[in-house]
């Protein structure tokens, strides 16, 4: 589908008849017939169409050409190869079409997709839409695969509209999307890019959309995207149609009320179904020690180097660690790897290369946990454990898609076993043990020591491999499932190639500023004490809970500042009712809803409180803040380190339309937001540059500093530092390829005095020896 001319013809169509037998003069002679023009013919189309709505059996609709749509429709839809719609098609088709909200629940790979898109379609066909509308439907899906994903499909099967389509995510240029965006009718996004054009674009707003659709909406709803999504439904019209679906639908009336949806129809197509997962999905589980569980993937994957599989693990870090590794090894498979952190153009990359691959073996995050449509996927491993079952019936719904077979393969470690048996029973998922057969199974671990050794960027990345998984585990929020102290670190970190365990200064810290917090509330002094501590749980974090509705799991998607994230507080109140109770609480929520903070609010409260912000802080390079913070200038601007999202794109402003602040026009206790906004913005581009300048300067020094002594002991230092600003920028992040030169930290003989060097020559010391020994 392509941007086009809105539909029917101005004028009379003139359709050349040739009559027979008309005599003039004994000539034969050539008429025109008046025809009727296409728009009057689409009329009466879609007034045939619509009134079959209200008539709809849904027993009699056994294919596509027995709905009521549009020819442009079918035609989209027969030329795509569909022909038999799947159950929850057939179930919810005909109420989207009859204009009502619905909740759609189905198992994976039961064709939801195209349960929202043939409505998407066929509601702007019957308004008959034109680019001139602006935006009619917008679908927010989780990640930027997932839209990109599901943008093909509509383009395929709206292929016949005169309809415009736009992909609006993260990763490319805002300047493109901006030119285009307004003249766009369906709208396919993630939360995050959406708002930007929201706060950002001019002509761009959603006044009068029509249809709304949240694609994975359990995962769209929670606390992840909680700030996001409130701040986009505040620029919606309250007079619209929802579309909600997800193989784990969320019936909390919370997330409802927050969407007031109008009295929704719940369709469950395998409510009844002896198993939450698609019955051709045969699926298994080994229990494994923590230090073993490299060597068994190997072992695995070598013995399956024809087949096509998913591994699954809890961070970006784990899987660029075992990416590199794995392709050292040269297994005898493609070896891929698929993370929030990578540049867009080399995700998509993966992501088509992939889907091309008849054997291969992807390594990737949550990331590609939900509605991603790999075909003919053989495995789904995971190797490190979801965080609860309904992260687990997403990752593996990625195989055994569509009346296809596949197999599924969940790691557990011994402490996990119990806890993640009974949550997967309750969800009602079949799954077997079987036992590793230890014969079979190949030691890498020599090799990865080598590799360690032999390059300072693959023991660079252990470290923080080693690190990032420790910290997922303490952040999870089932401690029945998932316990820190009982992992052996040390022979987990030697598992990875290094000699030595890299300190875990997360816990170290924690507990001081628990400590610290404590002090304070007592008033009194508490002895200092060091060590690791026990891996005792954020208040903020959800509190234990065996099966939580709508957490799942895509915060591994991100890097280790998005581990750190809370995914979803669960309210001492929450609980999932049922859905009639649902409309009236949704109208008594739909108050609160309003008080959602605006940019202007949030200015005003803090001109009240006389909070001083645009506050300047500098971070040296490791991130830590430099000296006291400066204040720039008073302004009514409130911080937006909320908005930064999942999906890579950072909200630069507060929510708020644009339309309201009408470029600069609405004053804030006399500041112009926009004003302020560019100014902040410039001044943010200058400290930036002056940074990068400072930084670049003082490399420059450091390798002189190393030309003149060469002779001298020079030691590279790499230092794993876990949390606050030490983690790379966004930017960094981004920067994949030179991220670690960045981190590793040059120490000239004494010059660097950080206690961390002595850890790390012991470290090499050790490593070395080993090899040796070995
Ligand atoms: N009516 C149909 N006929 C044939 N194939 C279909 C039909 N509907 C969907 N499919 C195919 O089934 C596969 C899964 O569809 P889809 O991605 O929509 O599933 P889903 O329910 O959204 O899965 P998930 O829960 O993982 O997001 C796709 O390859 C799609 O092309």
């Amino acid at each position: 589908m392509t941007p086009g001319q809105h539909g029917g013809e101005n004028g009379w169509q003139r359709e050349r008849v040739e009559e027979e037998a008309k005599r003039q003069g004994g000539k034969r002679q050539r008429v025109f017939r008046k025809t009727e023009p296409k728009w009057k013919t689409e009329l009466k189309e879609i007034e045939t169409v619509r009134e079959l709505y209200d008539t709809i059996d849904v027993e009699e609709l056994a294919k596509f050409s027995d709905f009521p749509l549009s020819k442009r429709t079918q035609d989209g839809l027969r030329g795509a190869g569909y022909a038999i719609p799947t159950d929850i098609q057939r179930a919810a088709i005909p109420l989207a079409l009859r204009g009502r909200d619905v909740l759609g629940a189905a198992k994976t790979g039961s064709g939801k997709t195209l349960a929202f898109l043939v409505p998407v379609l066929e509601l702007l066909w019957a308004e008959r839409w034109s680019p001139d509308d602006g935006v009619g439907a917008l679908i927010v899906s989780p990640t930027r695969e997932l839209a990109y994903q599901t943008f093909e499909v509509l383009r395929r099967v709206g292929v016949k509209h005169d309809l415009s389509a736009g992909l609006v995510i993260g990763g490319k240029s805002l300047q493109s999307e901006q030119e285009a965006i307004e003249r766009t009718n369906i709208v396919v996004c993630t939360p995050g890019r959406l708002l930007q054009h929201m706060d950002e674009t001019v002509n761009f707003h959603c006044s009068s959309l029509k249809l709304l659709v949240l694609d994975e909406a359990d995962r769209i709803l929670d606390l992840g995207f909680q700030a996001t999504v409130n701040a986009i439904v505040e620029n919606l019209p309250a007079e619209r149609q929802t579309l909600l679906f997800s193989a784990t639908q969320t019936k909390s009336v919370r997330d409802l009320a927050r969407l007031s949806l109008q009295d929704p129809e719940y369709v469950a197509v395998h409510q009844n179904s002896q198993s939450s997962t698609p019955h051709r999905l045969v699926q298994s589980y080994l229990v494994c020690e923590l230090p073993e569980k490299l060597n068994t993937l190997y072992s695995f994957v070598k013995s399956h180097l024809s087949a096509k599989m998913i591994v699954f693990m809890s961070s970006c870090k784990q899987v660029k660690f075992t990416y590199e590794v794995f392709c050292r090894l040269r297994p005898g498979v493609p070896i891929m790897a698929l993370y929030g952190r990578q540049k867009q153009p080399r995700r998509v990359g993966i992501y088509e290369d992939f889907c091309r691959k008849k054997s291969a073996v992807l390594l990737c995050t949550d990331v590609a946990a939900r509605g991603l449509d790999f075909p003919a996927v053989d495995w789904v491993i995971q190797l490190d454990c979801p965080e609860d079952a309904n992260t687990y019936i997403h990752r593996v719904g990625r195989t055994a898609r569509y009346e296809k077979e596949g197999k599924a393969l969940l790691f557990l470690l011994p402490s996990e076993e119990e806890g993640m048996l009974e949550q997967l029973q309750t969800k009602k998922i079949p799954i077997q043990g079987i036992r590793v057969n230890p014969k079979k199974t190949l030691s890498i671990q020599k090799k990865l020591g080598q590799f360690c050794a032999q390059d300072p960027e693959v023991k660079h990345w252990a470290q923080r491999s080693f690190i990032c998984y420790l910290r997922s585990v303490h952040l999870q929020s089932n401690k029945r499932v998932f316990d820190l102290r009982s992992l052996p670190t040390d022979e987990y970190a030697r598992s990875l190639g290094l000699a030595q365990a890299p300190r875990i200064r997360f816990l170290k810290r924690e507990e001081a500023a628990r400590k610290r917090a404590k002090n304070k509330s007592r008033g009194s002094a508490v002895s200092s004490e060091d060590g690791v501590s026990s891996p005792t749980h954020d208040s903020a974090v959800a509190p234990e809970h065996g099966d939580s509705e709508s957490s799942d799991g895509s915060g591994s998607e991100s890097d280790d500042g998005e581990i750190l994230r809370v995914k979803r507080v669960i309210q001492p109140d929450e609980s999932d009712q049922d859905l009639a109770t649902t409309h009236h609480d949704t109208r008594e929520t739909e108050t609160k809803q309003k008080k959602v903070a605006t940019k202007v609010s949030s200015a005003k409260r803090l001109l009240n409180k006389k909070i001083k912000v645009n506050t300047h802080i500098k971070f040296d390079e490791e991130g830590a803040p430099v000296g006291p913070p400066v204040t720039e200038q008073p302004a009514g601007e409130s911080s937006d380190s909320e908005h930064s999202e999942q999906d890579d794109t950072v909200h630069p402003i507060p929510i708020q339309h644009y339309s309201e602040i009408e470029r600069g026009r609405l004053r804030v206790g006399g500041i112009s937001i926009a004003d302020a906004q560019e100014l902040m913005r410039k001044r943010d581009r200058g400290d930036r540059a002056r940074e990068r300048e400072r930084i670049r300067t003082r490399h420059r020094e450091l390798r002189k500093k190393m030309k003149k002594t060469a002779g001298m002991d020079v030691e590279g230092e790499e230092e794993v530092v876990i949390g606050g600003r030490s983690e790379a920028s966004d930017e960094e992040e981004e920067e994949e390829n030179s991220e670690t030169s960045k981190r590793i930290k040059l120490s000239i003989g004494g010059d660097d005095d950080d206690a961390g060097s002595d850890v790390q020559l012991t470290d090499d010391e050790e490593l070395a020896l080993h090899l040796l020994n070995s």
